[in-house]
């Protein structure tokens, strides 16, 4: 159960890989809230639109899409302004946190990495721009990580990209501030998605990251689906250019 956040009714949002993960209580946050939600993923998200439609009586608007491609990005947003009007909540959402050693990563693997990672990012914020000033403002949420905060190894290309998106996030809140948009960004710490389970978690990574979170329980996609929800909408007026860790309170030493 999520607060209400009346003026969150009839926006229209775009969300980047809001079918499964953290993307899909996102989705499921926003349409709860009366949101008109188009998101983009690469795999079919028919069964995902389905049950949204059935809980809430508020089907989103899927639309195929690697956010590597722009030009595809670009068309995704554009099918989803002329269906639910300009885009007012963008969360840069869709992210690949693929583990790699750096002595093997190749230019390949980088440009793959930060087109996924950071160029989207840029990219659909810059695309989003003008529709949210002729609309008298928006909210963009970019979705970062703490794990450059918290200096972990095996995953470079990722965190560089983590940390740009900071930096991304500071500069686009100074440069359109006086088009009333605001930019903030979230850094989750350890959310134990399905996908984070099959491919990352282990016993004993899993303990070892609970040592160092201040509160002792697992955190879930739907802890992320409030300070998304908070970020987007009216309440969260004076805020912007921040980056909002919700992490259970990792302690980051070293
Ligand atoms: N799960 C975690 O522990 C943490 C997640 N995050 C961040 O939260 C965000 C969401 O993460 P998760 O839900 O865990 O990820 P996930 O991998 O479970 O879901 C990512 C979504 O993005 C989509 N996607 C990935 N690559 C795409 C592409 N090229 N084109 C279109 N769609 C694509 C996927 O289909 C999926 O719907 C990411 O930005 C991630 O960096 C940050 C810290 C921790
Ligand atoms: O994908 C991420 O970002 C993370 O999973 C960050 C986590 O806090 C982590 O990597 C814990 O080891």
């Amino acid at each position: 159960m999520h607060a209400n956040y009346p003026d969150l009714k009839g926006r229209s949002v775009f969300i980047t890989g809001g079918g499964s993960g953290i993307g899909a209580a996102l989705s499921s946050g926003f349409l709860a809230q009366g949101a008109r939600v188009a998101f983009v993923q690469r795999s079919d998200a028919t069964e995902f639109c389905d049950e949204m439609e059935r809980q809430h009586g508020n089907r989103p608007l899927y639309l195929q899409c690697d956010i590597a491609n722009i030009a595809e990005l670009k068309g995704a947003m554009d099918k989803a302004a002329e269906s639910h009007g300009a885009i007012t909540v963008l969360v840069n959402n869709a992210a690949n946190d693929k583990r790699h050693k750096t002595e093997e990563v190749d230019e390949d693997f980088w440009d793959w990495a930060q087109a996924i990672n950071l160029k989207a990012y840029f990219f659909a914020c810059q695309h989003v721009i003008q529709g949210m000033r002729a609309a008298g403002g928006g909210s963009i949420v970019n979705f970062t990580s703490i794990s450059y905060m918290m200096g972990n190894a095996g995953y470079a290309a990722y965190t560089t990209a983590n940390s740009g998106i900071n930096g991304m996030t500071r500069s686009l809140a100074r440069e359109f501030g006086p088009d009333n948009i605001r930019v903030n960004a979230i850094a989750p710490g350890w959310v134990l998605t399905q996908r984070q389970k099959d491919l990352w978690v282990t016993p004993e990574a899993l303990a070892a990251h609970l040592d160092r979170q201040c509160l002792k329980f697992e955190l879930s996609p739907e802890d992320m689906v409030d300070p998304v929800l908070f970020l987007a909408a009216k309440t969260s007026r004076g805020m912007t250019g921040q980056s909002l860790v919700v992490d259970g309170g990792v302690v980051v030493t070293g």
